[in-house]
Protein backbone atom coordinates (compact mmCIF):
# COMPACT_ATOMS: atom_id res chain seq x y z
CA UNK A 1 0.00 0.00 0.00
CA UNK A 2 1.13 3.51 -0.74
CA UNK A 3 1.33 6.51 2.17
CA UNK A 4 -1.58 7.91 0.89
CA UNK A 5 -3.71 4.66 0.73
CA UNK A 6 -2.30 3.32 4.53
CA UNK A 7 -3.62 7.68 5.45
CA UNK A 8 -6.58 6.72 3.90
CA UNK A 9 -6.90 3.81 5.59
CA UNK A 10 -6.82 5.51 9.17
CA UNK A 11 -9.35 8.13 8.10
CA UNK A 12 -11.81 5.85 7.34
CA UNK A 13 -11.41 3.87 10.52
CA UNK A 14 -12.54 7.25 12.15
CA UNK A 15 -15.63 7.04 10.75
CA UNK A 16 -16.44 4.53 13.44
CA UNK A 17 -16.06 7.25 16.41
CA UNK A 18 -18.28 9.60 14.84
CA UNK A 19 -21.85 9.74 16.89
CA UNK A 20 -25.54 9.78 15.62
CA UNK A 21 -26.80 13.37 15.44
CA UNK A 22 -23.11 15.13 16.61
CA UNK A 23 -21.22 17.98 15.95
CA UNK A 24 -17.61 16.88 14.22
CA UNK A 25 -14.50 18.22 15.53
CA UNK A 26 -12.60 17.90 12.09
CA UNK A 27 -8.59 18.66 11.51
CA UNK A 28 -6.32 19.53 8.93
CA UNK A 29 -4.34 17.95 6.39
CA UNK A 30 -4.14 15.50 3.73
CA UNK A 31 -4.88 12.53 6.00
CA UNK A 32 -7.80 14.43 7.10
CA UNK A 33 -9.15 14.99 3.90
CA UNK A 34 -9.97 11.74 3.48
CA UNK A 35 -11.68 11.81 6.49
CA UNK A 36 -13.87 14.49 5.07
CA UNK A 37 -14.50 12.70 1.91
CA UNK A 38 -15.62 9.89 3.77
CA UNK A 39 -17.58 12.09 6.85
CA UNK A 40 -19.74 13.48 2.71
CA UNK A 41 -20.76 9.31 2.82
CA UNK A 42 -22.81 10.06 6.59
CA UNK A 43 -23.40 13.36 6.57
CA UNK A 44 -27.04 13.12 7.20
CA UNK A 45 -26.39 11.31 10.54
CA UNK A 46 -24.62 14.17 11.77
CA UNK A 47 -25.52 17.97 12.69
CA UNK A 48 -22.47 19.55 11.17
CA UNK A 49 -18.59 20.39 11.68
CA UNK A 50 -16.29 22.68 13.34
CA UNK A 51 -13.26 22.83 11.35
CA UNK A 52 -10.02 23.64 12.06
CA UNK A 53 -8.88 25.57 8.80
CA UNK A 54 -9.99 27.81 6.39
CA UNK A 55 -8.65 25.08 3.83
CA UNK A 56 -10.34 22.08 5.56
CA UNK A 57 -13.80 24.68 5.72
CA UNK A 58 -13.52 24.56 2.03
CA UNK A 59 -13.81 21.07 1.58
CA UNK A 60 -16.38 20.67 4.16
CA UNK A 61 -18.66 22.96 2.27
CA UNK A 62 -17.78 21.31 -1.55
CA UNK A 63 -19.51 18.33 0.45
CA UNK A 64 -22.20 20.11 1.36
CA UNK A 65 -21.45 19.40 4.98
CA UNK A 66 -22.80 22.22 7.13
CA UNK A 67 -20.11 24.65 8.88
CA UNK A 68 -20.77 25.41 12.66
CA UNK A 69 -19.57 27.96 15.29
CA UNK A 70 -17.01 26.99 17.71
CA UNK A 71 -18.99 29.42 19.66
CA UNK A 72 -22.15 28.30 19.59
CA UNK A 73 -21.17 24.74 20.48
CA UNK A 74 -21.38 23.36 24.15
CA UNK A 75 -20.44 19.64 23.46
CA UNK A 76 -18.13 18.30 20.92
CA UNK A 77 -17.94 14.80 21.55
CA UNK A 78 -14.52 13.54 19.03
CA UNK A 79 -12.21 15.70 17.15
CA UNK A 80 -10.36 13.96 14.05
CA UNK A 81 -7.10 15.11 13.20
CA UNK A 82 -3.28 13.59 12.18
CA UNK A 83 -0.32 14.77 12.73
CA UNK A 84 3.47 15.32 11.93
CA UNK A 85 4.55 13.00 14.20
CA UNK A 86 3.22 11.02 17.72
CA UNK A 87 4.57 9.44 20.41
CA UNK A 88 3.93 5.84 22.41
CA UNK A 89 2.12 8.41 25.37
CA UNK A 90 0.23 10.59 22.86
CA UNK A 91 2.01 13.41 22.41
CA UNK A 92 2.41 14.64 18.99
CA UNK A 93 4.20 17.26 16.75
CA UNK A 94 1.29 18.99 14.24
CA UNK A 95 1.29 22.08 12.31
CA UNK A 96 2.97 20.80 8.90
CA UNK A 97 0.35 22.57 7.47
CA UNK A 98 0.47 25.73 9.43
CA UNK A 99 -2.72 24.90 10.84
CA UNK A 100 -1.83 24.27 14.65
CA UNK A 101 -3.28 27.19 16.65
CA UNK A 102 -7.25 26.48 15.10
CA UNK A 103 -6.34 22.89 15.71
CA UNK A 104 -5.66 23.46 19.38
CA UNK A 105 -8.37 25.15 20.07
CA UNK A 106 -11.09 22.70 18.60
CA UNK A 107 -9.30 20.15 20.15
CA UNK A 108 -9.40 21.77 23.78
CA UNK A 109 -12.83 22.12 23.49
CA UNK A 110 -13.44 18.09 22.31
CA UNK A 111 -14.20 14.94 24.28
CA UNK A 112 -12.18 12.66 22.29
CA UNK A 113 -9.39 13.40 20.30
CA UNK A 114 -8.88 10.46 17.46
CA UNK A 115 -5.98 11.15 15.71
CA UNK A 116 -5.03 9.17 12.27
CA UNK A 117 -2.13 8.50 10.78
CA UNK A 118 -0.20 6.14 8.87
CA UNK A 119 2.72 4.24 10.79
CA UNK A 120 5.57 6.13 9.78
CA UNK A 121 4.36 8.78 12.15
CA UNK A 122 4.68 6.86 15.04
CA UNK A 123 8.10 7.80 16.48
CA UNK A 124 10.34 7.55 19.69
CA UNK A 125 11.36 10.60 20.49
CA UNK A 126 9.71 13.36 19.11
CA UNK A 127 11.69 15.88 17.02
CA UNK A 128 13.08 14.82 13.85
CA UNK A 129 9.69 16.84 12.31
CA UNK A 130 10.48 20.13 12.99
CA UNK A 131 8.50 21.87 15.52
CA UNK A 132 5.90 24.37 13.91
CA UNK A 133 5.94 27.90 16.36
CA UNK A 134 2.93 30.07 15.03
CA UNK A 135 4.33 33.80 15.85
CA UNK A 136 3.26 37.29 15.62
CA UNK A 137 4.68 38.41 12.53
CA UNK A 138 6.61 41.83 14.87
CA UNK A 139 8.25 39.43 17.32
CA UNK A 140 9.88 36.98 14.56
CA UNK A 141 13.33 38.11 15.63
CA UNK A 142 13.02 38.29 19.18
CA UNK A 143 11.01 34.98 19.45
CA UNK A 144 13.51 33.36 16.62
CA UNK A 145 16.59 34.36 19.25
CA UNK A 146 14.14 32.93 22.42
CA UNK A 147 13.90 29.75 20.63
CA UNK A 148 17.45 29.32 19.49
CA UNK A 149 18.11 29.29 23.16
CA UNK A 150 16.49 26.79 23.78
CA UNK A 151 19.06 24.80 21.31
CA UNK A 152 16.87 24.67 18.05
CA UNK A 153 17.13 25.81 14.95
CA UNK A 154 14.30 27.96 13.77
CA UNK A 155 13.92 28.76 10.24
CA UNK A 156 10.65 30.98 8.69
CA UNK A 157 8.17 29.19 6.71
CA UNK A 158 8.91 31.46 3.88
CA UNK A 159 6.25 32.70 1.51
CA UNK A 160 3.58 31.33 4.33
CA UNK A 161 1.14 33.17 6.35
CA UNK A 162 -1.34 31.29 8.70
CA UNK A 163 -5.53 31.47 8.60
CA UNK A 164 -4.52 34.21 11.49
CA UNK A 165 -2.31 36.10 9.89
CA UNK A 166 0.53 34.80 11.59
CA UNK A 167 4.64 33.70 10.51
CA UNK A 168 5.15 30.03 11.09
CA UNK A 169 8.87 29.33 12.58
CA UNK A 170 9.82 25.81 11.89
CA UNK A 171 12.25 24.71 14.73
CA UNK A 172 14.38 22.23 13.44
CA UNK A 173 16.99 20.32 15.56
CA UNK A 174 15.41 20.40 19.05
CA UNK A 175 16.02 17.69 21.66
CA UNK A 176 12.43 16.60 23.00
CA UNK A 177 12.59 14.50 26.00
CA UNK A 178 9.64 16.40 27.73
CA UNK A 179 6.83 17.11 25.33
CA UNK A 180 4.80 18.61 28.17
CA UNK A 181 7.71 20.77 29.57
CA UNK A 182 8.91 22.15 26.15
CA UNK A 183 5.22 22.86 25.41
CA UNK A 184 4.85 25.33 28.56
CA UNK A 185 7.83 26.76 28.14
CA UNK A 186 7.70 27.68 24.32
CA UNK A 187 4.15 28.82 25.07
CA UNK A 188 5.91 31.29 27.59
CA UNK A 189 7.81 33.51 25.16
CA UNK A 190 6.04 36.53 24.65
CA UNK A 191 4.85 36.46 20.64
CA UNK A 192 4.22 33.04 20.43
CA UNK A 193 0.38 32.28 19.81
CA UNK A 194 1.02 28.53 19.84
CA UNK A 195 4.01 25.55 19.44
CA UNK A 196 3.11 22.49 17.22
CA UNK A 197 3.87 20.10 20.59
CA UNK A 198 0.28 18.71 21.37
CA UNK A 199 0.80 17.26 24.83
CA UNK A 200 -1.16 19.48 27.63
CA UNK A 201 -3.92 17.92 24.86
CA UNK A 202 -2.56 14.47 23.16
CA UNK A 203 -4.56 12.25 21.62
CA UNK A 204 -6.87 9.79 23.46
CA UNK A 205 -7.48 7.55 20.61
CA UNK A 206 -4.87 6.11 17.79
CA UNK A 207 -5.59 5.23 14.44
CA UNK A 208 -2.81 3.87 12.98
CA UNK A 209 -2.41 2.10 9.66
CA UNK A 210 0.15 -0.17 8.25
CA UNK A 211 0.67 -3.14 6.20
CA UNK A 212 -1.59 -5.18 8.39
CA UNK A 213 -4.68 -3.13 8.51
CA UNK A 214 -5.71 -0.09 11.06
CA UNK A 215 -4.64 -0.90 14.53
CA UNK A 216 -6.33 1.05 17.09
CA UNK A 217 -4.92 2.15 20.35
CA UNK A 218 -6.13 3.87 23.18
CA UNK A 219 -3.96 5.97 25.62
CA UNK A 220 -3.54 4.35 28.63
O1 LIG B 1 -1.26 21.83 10.24
C1 LIG B 1 -1.44 20.67 9.88
C2 LIG B 1 -1.83 19.56 10.75
O2 LIG B 1 -1.27 19.61 12.02
C3 LIG B 1 -1.78 18.17 10.16
O3 LIG B 1 -2.60 17.38 10.95
C4 LIG B 1 -0.43 17.52 10.11
O4 LIG B 1 0.49 18.37 9.45
C5 LIG B 1 -0.47 16.16 9.39
O5 LIG B 1 -0.78 16.35 8.05
P1 LIG B 1 -0.88 15.16 7.02
O6 LIG B 1 -2.09 14.38 7.34
O7 LIG B 1 -0.99 15.86 5.70
O8 LIG B 1 0.37 14.34 7.12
Amino acid sequence: MTQDELKKAAALAALDYIEEGSIVGVGTGSTVNHFIDGLAGIKSRIRGAISSSEASARRLAAHGIPLLDLNDVTELPVYVDGADEIDSGFSMIKGGGGALTREKIVAAVANRFVCICDASKLVSPLGRFPLPVEVIPMARAQVARALAALGGEPRLREGFVTDNGNIILDVHGLSITDPLALENRIDQIVGVVTNGLFARRGADMLLLAGAGGVERRARR
